[in-house]
């Protein structure tokens, strides 16, 4: 006699998909399920399915067939779809439809997966709650990193050890840019301008040039590292738009190159977080990360020193993050937003930047003229910054109305090179804002 079990025989119940959101990441996600569904559905134990989906335009030709998939104008309606038993939010932004979307989902107990991290950075501590509260799953590997499976490296790959710092390249678009101008010589705009026809691009890419996007980055990794919020406006930010053509030579003269880096650390006055410009030695593993790549770095206690790298953008690397996280819906393997069960969910206390310590790049456009130099290096002793280096380029003309002057400082604290910026920056002889860039070691 054979007995028959409904496992072996039934086929396996499919996970089906409501995604909000069609461009860049959407439209690939889609793409990446079709390409990889028989793989995927061994991985997963089941099919995983699109249902429904939800975008501005109906009509736009993404590349993807959308035919049998039900059409919402409002992506909101989605939720509410009873075939949807995942929502997958790629629409963007901390607020609105994209927000509301989330919120619904989570308050109605289905698993979110999302790519935003706008979103996550600004509003995790509540959405964690929410999560918790309604037992739905909130995941968002794609938000950190792209591709790189930085959120799961963090939360679980490390969660054995106490983490001291984490952060690293988290915007593909500015390693981009400032990987081809250093290449190629290109402007900045034209660069910009491939790196959004590339799809690396945020809606607007001032998010990503001004550093915001970084710090969304590095808000969710500093809240998984120390296992608790963080608060985003603690997160201290500058962008790479003063960073021109002569920083990124004079920084090869120096021997180094130019990333922009997220570093979070605790110190004995709270979480130190900041993105900001920074030179690297040109042999350091940072240096090696060019183009659309990032790095995710972390050190803890035991494991020490870790660096992951991998496209931080772009359609397929981002779909793979998606992807690994509705396989983990699938086979049932979720985890605390925060990867502690109890968060205090009460924010970090932040320590200012002020209390920093590190050696800086400054250039200056001065006037070339007897006593400047001794003029700037007075304030600098008064302010007690010792100083490393100098470089000086001849003027390109004889009528340039400045020179630049390139000062590389030894350690000193960042209040003090503060105000030594401040006061050279009031100097009649200096005709422009001087750029200021940390230097790390590592
Ligand atoms: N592009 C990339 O390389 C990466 C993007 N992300 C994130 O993924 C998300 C999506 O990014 P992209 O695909 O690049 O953006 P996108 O601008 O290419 O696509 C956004 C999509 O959302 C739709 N949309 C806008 N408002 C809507 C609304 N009210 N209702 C329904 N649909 C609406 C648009 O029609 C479009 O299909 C963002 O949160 C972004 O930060 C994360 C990692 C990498
Ligand atoms: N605009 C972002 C996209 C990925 O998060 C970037 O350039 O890194
Ligand atoms: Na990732």
């Amino acid at each position: 006699m054979t007995s028959r079990t409904s496992s072996a025989s039934a086929p396996a119940t499919p996970l089906r998909l409501g995604i909000a959101g069609l461009g860049t990441v959407g439209a690939g996600v889609i793409r990446l399920l079709r390409a990889n569904a028989d793989l995927l559905r061994a991985r997963a134990g089941r099919p995983i399915e699109v249902v429904a989906v939800s975008a501005r335009d109906k009509t736009r030709d993404r590349g993807v067939d959308l035919a049998g998939l039900r059409w919402y104008e409002d992506a909101r309606e989605l939720v509410t779809d009873p075939d949807v038993d995942v929502v997958v939010e790629l629409i963007g932004g901390a607020e609105g439809t994209a927000r509301a979307v989330v919120e619904q989902a989570l308050a109605a107990g289905k698993p979110v997966v999302t790519a935003n991290k706008a979103l996550v950075a600004l509003h995790g501590s509540a959405l964690a709650q929410l999560s918790a509260t309604h037992n739905a799953p909130l995941l968002f590997e794609a938000a950190v990193a792209g591709g790189i499976p930085a959120i799961k490296t963090v939360r679980e790959g490390l969660a054995g050890d106490r983490l001291l710092r984490v952060g690293g390249i988290l915007n593909g678009t500015c390693n981009y840019i400032l990987t081809v101008m250093r290449e190629t010589g290109k402007d900045f705009a034209t660069v910009l301008k491939d790196a959004q026809d590339l799809g690396y691009a945020e809606a607007d890419p001032s998010t990503d040039i001004d550093g915001l996007d970084a710090a969304h980055k590095l808000t969710i990794l500093a809240g998984l590292a120390f296992g608790q919020p963080v608060e985003f406006s603690s997160v201290h930010v500058e962008g790479i738009r003063r960073i021109g053509a002569e920083d990124l030579s004079f920084a090869r003269a120096l021997g180094y190159r130019i990333r922009l880096l997220g570093l979070a650390h605790m110190t004995e006055c709270g979480l130190q977080a900041r993105v900001t410009p920074c030179l690297v030695p040109q042999h350091s593993p940072l240096a090696q990360v060019d183009g659309v790549f990032n790095a995710v770095v972390a050190e803890g206690e035991f494991v020490g020193r870790i660096m992951i790298e991998g496209r931080g953008a772009g359609a397929g690397p981002t779909a793979s993050a998606v992807t690994a996280d509705l396989i983990d819906i699938a086979r049932g393997h979720t985890i605390a937003v925060w990867g502690v069960q109890a968060s205090a969910g009460l924010p970090l206390r932040a320590a200012p930047i002020t209390l920093g310590h590190g050696a800086f790049y400054l250039r200056l456009a001065v006037e070339d003229r007897p006593g400047v130099i001794a003029d700037i290096t007075a304030v600098l002793r008064d302010c007690g910054v010792s100083l490393r280096s100098m470089l000086q380029h001849p003027a390109e003309t004889d009528d340039a109305p400045y020179v630049p002057l390139v000062l590389v400082t030894h350690q000193t604290s960042e209040a003090a090179m503060q105000e030594a910026v401040t006061r050279i920056d009031a100097l009649s002889v200096v005709t422009d804002s001087p750029v200021m860039i940390r230097i790390e070691t590592a």
